[in-house]
């Protein structure tokens, strides 16, 4: 399997006695496209994620514009790949800016000064972090601290950005926000963005393509309209759900009930 855009192909991935992954396959998702990871706590994620970033041995072939990430030395793949942990980013005494100086210095190092200053600005202004920039970290709110380091993956343009919850510490503004920035560009730069969430209504909201994890395999995959139906909810998280269209017309879940396990 070759692409132009992004795949996975039997990609099997886990921790020592414990496999979590096992053969994963995610056939060609173009270039361009935000791709919801979803599925319940504990199926695997993160680890996926991680798998991608290539932070966990596996096995199995990740294709990016046509390469197999594997094949790539580790700055190179460094280079086209941006990871943003769970976890929030390390509290330190050092300035939000400086944190993307450094972001730029250990994978942009052929820019120049002035193209990176021009990408922290640019990405200063499409997330809105104008008020940040120069508060030192130990300073910040959990949010504030997540969209630093949000920044930080962004700042650097890989082709591929890996997201894990990257809203979970947001309000209901900055979620919006957040999401709408990433997918303009994600289609902008014709990358590919992989973004773990637990609110599918952000999956149906901004999201091209999702991927639902269950028992270590995909339960489903492809258009979130089409796959995040009432069925695919029982299964998937043991829930009782409505999809329903909104005033708005945006399609929302409604989980009614959690069923008897
Ligand atoms: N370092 C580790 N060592 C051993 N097992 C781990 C480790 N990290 C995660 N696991 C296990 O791997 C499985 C998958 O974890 P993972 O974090 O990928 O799930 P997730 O889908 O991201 O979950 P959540 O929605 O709760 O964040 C879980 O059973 C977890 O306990």
């Amino acid at each position: 399997m070759s692409t132009t855009g992004f795949a996975l192909e039997q990609l099997t991935a886990g921790y020592p006695s414990r496999p979590v992954l096992q053969g994963v396959t995610l056939p060609g998702v173009p270039a361009g496209t935000l791709v919801a990871v979803v599925g319940p706590n504990a199926v695997g994620k993160s680890t996926l994620l991680k798998a991608v970033a290539g932070l966990r041995p596996a096995q199995g072939r990740v294709w990016l514009e046509g390469t197999d990430l594997a094949t790539l030395a580790p700055r190179e793949r460094l280079y086209r790949v941006g990871y943003l942990p769970q976890a929030l980013p390390q509290s330190t005494s050092l300035m939000a800016y400086e944190t993307w100086q450094s972001a730029l210095r250990a994978s942009r190092n052929e820019w120049s000064t002035a193209q990176r200053e021009a990408a922290i600005e640019s990405v200063v202004a499409t997330l809105g972090l104008q008020a940040l920039a120069l508060r030192r970290l130990d300073e910040l709110s959990g949010g504030q601290r997540q969209m630093v380091g949000l920044a930080q993956v962004i700042v650097r343009a890989p082709r591929l950005l890996l997201l894990d919850e990257p809203t979970s510490a947001l309000d209901l503004r900055w979620q919006l926000q957040v999401l709408q920035a990433v997918r303009a560009l994600v289609r902008q730069q014709g990358a590919i963005g992989l973004v773990a969430v637990h609110d599918l209504n952000l999956a149906l909201r901004f999201c091209q393509h999702v991927l639902v994890l269950g028992g270590g395999n995909v339960l489903a995959a492809g258009d979130p309209a089409e796959v995040l139906t009432p069925a695919l909810l029982q299964r998937a998280y043991g829930v009782r759900a409505r999809v329903e269209r909104c005033s708005e017309g945006y399609l929302l879940v409604l989980a009614d009930a959690a069923l008897p396990q």
